[in-house]
């Protein structure tokens, strides 16, 4: 028997799963499979057999072997909101933030998602790669290896469709799986009515993009002071036409009713939660929508976070995801996602993990393919430093923690 690279002595391999698990809810969130002292086989780009070392085939050879000796073995976080793609970053906001300013007050002064959209449509598409994709190997190197990333800082039909491009080339670029978002209904520029804008998006932004098979899904910022659950639906039931499943910014900023039009449109997600209580629980455990927290975008902009302990404990499933953003949460690391989680959500890291991994695959339909060790998936892993659990992760946060990236089979990055 031979393979392309075989692990060996790890520690422990995280998130061990049959393939018909798809996704964690509840009781089961608390649940994490974990394998002590074992073997991972690869083999062209999969996962082809794991198990306890005293349980290795003694005629398995391969091409290359790696010692996990007191490390642990995890697949690859998948990052399931991201808007990775931007011209510039925003510290300008950031410092007028610190001196009392929120959110809403910079977006009223010309700031936020219009400033980073003015960056943006300055910039030819080739450009916009060259600054995208030390992103994307920035979140490779923290253990990431499949990413959603979403359009929605160009608002016009051409910057629009020059932002997706330049998400669909990332994934020629780098080895990560990337699944794309339209996100027109971002903001409403300010040289157009809101109507008119909205006109724009659904007969000619739409058409575009789905022309040129540019996203897999629809998104709309559903909030007060930008699109309202009515205007939600519309867009979305637009996009739905051209075949883009939706999945929905919700409840950022204000109980907006995000989730219950998310429920109502059959959305994949319903993403950010930090404004919900009782009514958004209940319509979520009617539905089949994973519930995203983005603890980065809280944690950044100092809003409550999302009620994470309650949704689980009423049962419901909860992804966590990085919301990578110039303007609310200007870090793609997953490990750091998962301790303010912990921290500030109250999830034990069991739960955390699951939360981005299992789950996140399950709300990007990467299931079949990412989001555990699984024998026949991807082999999407990282393999950590020496540590002493892989509760250490979540726990020593800010660390730098991912030794080794293995995506596609490959080591593509070690430290
Ligand atoms: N809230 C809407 N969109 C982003 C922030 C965009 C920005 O401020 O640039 C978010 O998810 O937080
Ligand atoms: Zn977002």
């Amino acid at each position: 028997m031979i393979c392309d690279l075989l692990l060996t002595n790890i520690k422990g391999l995280v998130q061990v799963r049959n393939a018909d698990f798809t996704r964690a809810s509840g009781k089961s969130m608390a649940e994490l499979p974990v394998l002590t002292d074992a073997f991972l086989s690869i083999h062209q780009s999969k996962i082809i057999s794991f198990g306890s070392m005293s349980s290795m085939p003694a005629n398995l050879k391969s091409l290359q072997t790696i010692d996990c000796n007191g490390r642990f073995v995890f697949p690859s976080f998948v990052d399931s909101h991201t808007h990775l793609v931007f011209a510039a970053s925003r510290e300008e906001e950031f410092v007028m933030k610190i001196n009392g300013a929120t959110y809403q007050d910079i977006a009223a002064a010309g700031g936020g998602i219009l400033n980073s959209a003015r960056k943006l449509q300055t910039l030819a598409e080739d450009e916009l790669l060259e600054r995208s994709l030390p992103r994307a190997w920035e979140i490779i190197q923290s253990g990431t290896g499949a990413v959603e990333i979403k359009s929605g800082y160009g608002l016009t039909v051409k910057d629009e469709i020059k932002m997706l491009r330049v998400a669909k080339r990332i994934a020629q670029h780098t080895p990560l799986t990337v699944k794309t978002t339209f996100l027109g209904a971002h903001a409403v520029p300010a040289n157009i009515t809101k109507e008119a804008y909205i006109q724009t998006i659904i007969q000619e932004m739409i058409p575009a993009v789905a022309e040129e098979k540019l996203a897999n899904y629809i998104d709309v910022f559903c909030e007060q002071g930008f699109f309202t659950p009515d205007e939600t639906e519309k867009i979305v039931e637009a996009g739905k036409a051209f075949g883009m499943k939706p999945r929905l910014h919700a409840n950022q900023l204000y109980n907006s009713g995000g989730v219950q039009v998310g429920v109502k449109t059959g959305a994949l997600s319903v993403d950010h939660l930090e404004n919900i209580g009782p009514e958004e629980i209940e319509a979520l455990k009617k539905s089949a929508v994973m519930p995203t927290a983005l603890p980065g975008a809280a944690f950044f902009l100092n809003l409550p976070f999302p009620l994470g302990r309650a949704m689980i404990e009423a049962g419901l499933p909860l992804a966590i995801a990085s919301d990578y953003n110039p303007g609310s949460a200007p870090s793609g690391n997953m490990s750091l996602m998962m301790a303010l989680a912990c921290i500030k959500m109250k999830l034990t890291p069991e739960e955390a993990i699951n939360a981005a991994t299992i789950n996140t695959a399950d709300a990007l339909e990467l299931s079949a393919t990412h989001g555990s060790i699984t024998a026949g998936k991807q082999a999407n892993i990282f393999i950590t430093k020496p540590i002493p659990s892989y509760a250490f992760l979540p726990y020593a946060f800010g660390s730098q923690l991912v030794d080794k990236v293995i995506l596609n089979g490959k080591v593509v990055s070690e430290m």
